[in-house]
């Protein structure tokens, strides 16, 4: 072993180092820069997006200023919801907790799907609140009915929301409000920050992950985790979402591909390339068996606890 040959072989071993080196750094600065946690280091909320749309937290706003703007406007703010088999025994804590919380004092229009209308529960509604009840087939298997929800929101659009509302949300069922929820929620397009992932990097986010589907989104790009149990924001943005989504649904259940969670997998793809001009912390879809954190100071909606085996018709 020549003395020439030993640096040789320790010229090739920090060559390597180097590299790896630089991998790492290249890994930890996309990361650090191109992944956007709720919270800044020092557990303080963050309330803009790097797009500069605000990320509504409590705190950040004053309620009864926002609410006051958007009376004036005498808007009309439609409410799709969805209860189809045993998710109709959601309804009355969600419909009753709804007119205690939600956009009280504002002309809302729930529009509720459902295979049995007479499981509706009489729940007295506030003055200017309206509930309208559709009825729909139902199917065997809860990914088809979630998913679903995207092509009977986008014909209920076209069919009376644009000549009956302004703005229009879409909200899980088996769920329930806790807290205020008014007009600081209200915007052109409007996600929500999904509970279970406003602390996780992106590189973990749920997302779609095969190429062959539409909703495929590459580990190094994605802004937050949206959650599929609310989307809003004028009728005509949201049209376009549930269109869009409806259609890409539809390109991959004809290659039999479903994307990993349905309709929200196509909902964050959308996001990526459509920002929202709004985005709602977790304080607005939060988990009722999810423990409190210090930085949520109020829950507004949770889901509740469900046994799934016992609701979902399929497991
Ligand atoms: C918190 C959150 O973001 N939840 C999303 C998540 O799981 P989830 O576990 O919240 O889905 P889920 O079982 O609540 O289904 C979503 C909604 O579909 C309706 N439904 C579902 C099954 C059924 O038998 N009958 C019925 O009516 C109902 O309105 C329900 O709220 O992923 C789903 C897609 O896979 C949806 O995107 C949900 O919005
Ligand atoms: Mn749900």
């Amino acid at each position: 072993f020549s003395i020439f040959n030993l640096s040789f072989a320790m010229f090739l071993w920090i060559i390597v180092l180097t590299l790896i080196n630089i991998k790492y750094a290249v890994v930890y600065l996309l990361s650090d820069f191109q992944c956007f946690f709720a919270f800044s280091q020092n557990g303080k909320v963050i309330a803009v997006t790097p797009w500069l749309s605000p990320i509504v937290w409590e705190g950040t706003f004053d309620p009864f200023l926002i609410d006051s703007i958007y009376r004036q406007q005498n808007i009309t703010i439609a409410t799709t919801v969805f209860a189809l088999g045993k998710y109709t025994q959601f309804l009355k804590d969600f419909l009753e907790s709804a007119e205690q919380n939600y956009f009280v004092g504002f002309r809302v229009h729930y529009y509720l799907f459902t295979d049995q209308p007479e499981q509706v529960p009489e729940v007295n509604l506030g003055e200017q609140r309206q509930l309208t009840v559709l009825k729909v087939p139902s199917s065997n298997r809860w990914q088809e009915i979630t998913l679903r929800r995207m092509e009977k929101l986008e014909k209920l659009i076209e069919s009376r929301l644009v000549n009956e509302a302004d703005y229009v949300f879409s909200l899980d069922v088996d769920t329930k409000f806790y807290g205020q929820w008014g007009a600081e929620s209200l915007g052109r397009l409007v996600g929500v920050i999904h509970p279970g992932y406003y602390q996780t990097p992106r590189e973990q986010f749920p997302y779609e992950r095969r190429p062959e589907s539409q909703a495929y989104i590459p580990h190094a790009e994605g802004d937050y985790y949206y959650g599929g149990a609310v989307v809003g924001g004028l009728v005509k943005d949201v049209h376009e979402v549930a269109k869009t989504c409806r259609e890409q649904l539809n390109i991959d259940a004809a290659k039999s591909i479903e994307a990993a969670w349905q309709e929200e997998s196509h909902l964050n793809k959308y996001f990526l390339y459509n920002k929202p001009s709004k985005v709602l912390s977790p304080e607005y879809l939060w988990q009722d068996f999810k423990p409190h954190t210090n930085e949520v100071k109020i829950i507004r909606f949770s889901q509740v606890i469900k046994n799934y085996a016992a609701v979902r018709p399929n497991p």
